[in-house]
């Protein structure tokens, strides 16, 4: 049976669940529950902290995970991130009392507080500053006005934590983030976590595109088509009219509005939307 280790709490707790129902797996809505087992995909899911669920993964006591790519490399464990999902996006950087600092440089000497020791560290080395790293569990906003570090490195969204505290990022970012899929290189149950994978992959594009049907006139085929050329290529059917024919794609859903006004533009019409349920590419 496959084990698939899942966020308990935090930023990517309910989106992680939520991907992983509508990929067709069982998930709890208990958040007191530590395991659940899922008999008909052969699944068994553990909820655990985001930042072990790096460790677990590593040692191949999971088979795989999703955690925040951030948490994965400071954890420094042997896993690969296998997939991104495009969620829990953030960026991990240097911050301080607004106007302060300008660069990493002017750290030399000082002490910064973070969560993420090792993504820190290595920045660190890689710019050739010499500073302190004091090592705090979270709210790490507070360590300066509390006195026990000059500057922090930490996750940042919104920036209304930071702003908040009177405080504004400096420097270079030092890492994007977002939730991932890791898993551990040696599990034997790799086929498993392809399938796992493909299906997370088809929740991922049906949330991106849609399904677009139109009918053009024969000579505008080629322009309509050259603007929706769809995945791999768009389904051209016949009308009972000869002169007219019918095209289905798939097309990224950002895109849809502008899609359809150059497809009108170019005599398009009765032009259709579906929202795609489900996929498998
Ligand atoms: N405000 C946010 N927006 C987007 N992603 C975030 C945000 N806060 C944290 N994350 C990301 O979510 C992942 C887990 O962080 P989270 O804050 O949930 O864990 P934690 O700090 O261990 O738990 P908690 O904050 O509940 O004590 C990390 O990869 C982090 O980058
Ligand atoms: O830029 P923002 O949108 O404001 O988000 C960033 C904040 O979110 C996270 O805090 P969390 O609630 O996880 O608390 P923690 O620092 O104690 O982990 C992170 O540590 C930042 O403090
Ligand atoms: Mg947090």
């Amino acid at each position: 049976m496959l084990r698939v280790a899942v966020p308990n709490k935090g930023a990517l707790s309910e989106t992680a669940s939520g991907m992983l129902r509508e990929a067709g797996y069982r998930q709890s809505r208990d958040r007191r529950e530590l395991v659940l087992v899922d008999p008909e995909n052969e699944v068994e899911f553990f909820f655990l902290r985001p930042r072990d669920i790096a460790v677990y993964v590593g040692q191949g006591i999971l088979d795989a995970g999703i955690t925040g790519r951030d948490l994965f490399l400071d954890a420094e464990v042997d896993a690969e991130e296998v997939l991104q999902l495009g969620f829990g996006r953030s960026t991990f950087r240097l911050a301080a009392p607004a106007g302060r600092y300008s660069s990493v440089n002017d750290l030399e000497g000082l002490r910064i507080a973070t969560s993420f020791e090792t993504l820190l560290g290595d920045h660190l080395a890689e710019r050739g500053v010499s500073a302190s790293i004091v090592r705090l569990d979270g709210a790490v906003e507070s360590s300066i006005q509390l006195g026990v570090a000059d500057a922090i490195a930490d996750v940042v969204e919104t920036g209304n934590t930071l702003r908040a505290a009177g405080m504004d990022t400096f420097g270079e970012p030092i890492l994007a983030s977002e939730a991932i899929v890791i898993a551990n290189p040696r599990s034997g149950n790799k086929a498993a976590i392809d399938v796992m994978l493909r299906r997370l992959q088809g929740v991922l594009v049906a949330k991106q595109y849609v399904m677009l049907d139109y009918d053009v006139h024969v000579d505008q085929l080629e322009a309509a088509i050259a603007l929706t050329p769809g995945l791999e290529s768009p389904t051209i059917s016949a009308l009972n009219d000869p002169a007219w024919a019918a095209v289905r794609a798939m097309v990224k859903q950002s895109e849809t509005n502008t899609v359809m006004d150059e497809l009108y533009a170019v005599g398009a019409r009765a032009i259709l939307v579906t929202r795609i349920h489900a996929c498998r590419i």
